[in-house]
């Protein structure tokens, strides 16, 4: 699959296949593409060429706004769109219509399940709070429970770590491994610029560079001295973090 814009490809013969129940990071400088390939995905972009199927349906072929509603998506840039004076648990229930604010009738049961999901991920206390006193830290986890609402079979996770503090980041990365835990959890597919943010469960990694797929493997194949110091043609050194986690720097 690629994507022209103009004179210029952002995505280059993406090949790219994620087995059920695979869980995979995306790497890449600024600019290599990663969100616009999400959106492609998520069926917000159509590509220029190639064949494309996600979760079964093949574009062209399938329904984008019913697929589309089998993905969950979080990303600081969705916070814009969201009312900010709507209480928390009305922004979580909201996922469940794919909708930005309310507006369709909902049951109590949908407003309960909205407040459990939020439980669950470790924001009870925010319930009844008005999205907009909230920290960065609170609203990203209002956005993961807002996809989770929707019982996604895809959760995409753009950067969800963008601007939280250490502790926040590591709150909200043990929500995401949790979710992988989760008997029907959805395949995670998480971008971010830092390798320690990628949890175990995450056992898949793909770098790109440049519109292109630079190398897509098991995790322990890709995040390698040798492999990340040709991808940021850079000397890149890894250093391990405890046992399962792994953090880069350059030399
Ligand atoms: N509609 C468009 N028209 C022209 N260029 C675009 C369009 N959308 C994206 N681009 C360009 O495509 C490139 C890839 O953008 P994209 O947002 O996918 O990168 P990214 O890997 O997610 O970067 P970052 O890590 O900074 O978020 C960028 O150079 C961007 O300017």
């Amino acid at each position: 699959m690629s994507l022209q814009r103009g004179q210029r490809q952002i995505l280059k013969h993406i090949d790219w296949t994620i087995q059920p129940r695979e869980n995979w990071a995306i790497l890449g400088l600024n600019g290599a593409g990663k969100t616009t390939m999400l959106k492609i995905i998520h069926g917000d972009l159509w590509p220029s060429e190639g064949q494309m199927e996600v979760l079964g349906g093949i574009f062209g072929h399938t329904s984008i706004p019913e697929l589309t509603k089998r993905i969950g998506w979080v990303s600081t840039a969705l916070q814009d769109w969201l009312h900010p004076g709507d209480l928390v648990e009305k922004i979580v229930l909201s996922g469940k219509f794919a909708s930005i604010g309310i507006y369709e009738q909902f049951t109590k049961a949908e407003l309960e399940r909205a407040k459990e999901i939020l439980s669950e991920m470790g924001g009870a206390k925010l319930i009844g709070k008005s999205y907009r006193v909230l920290s960065q830290g609170e609203r990203q986890l209002v956005m993961i429970a807002r996809a989770m609402m929707a019982e996604p079979e895809l959760l995409i996770l753009d950067e969800p770590c963008n601007g939280l503090d250490l502790f926040a980041r590591e709150a909200l990365l043990q929500r995401v491994a949790k979710i992988a835990t989760m008997p029907k959890s959805p395949a995670l597919l998480f971008v971010s610029h830092y390798t320690e943010e990628l949890m175990p469960c995450f056992q898949n990694v793909l770098l790109l560079k440049d519109g292109t797929v630079f190398q897509q493997g098991k995790r322990d194949d890709i995040l390698t001295d040798d492999t990340l110091s040709h991808f940021y043609a850079a000397p890149i050194q890894t250093a391990r973090i405890g046992t399962d986690r792994l953090a880069v720097y350059p030399r």
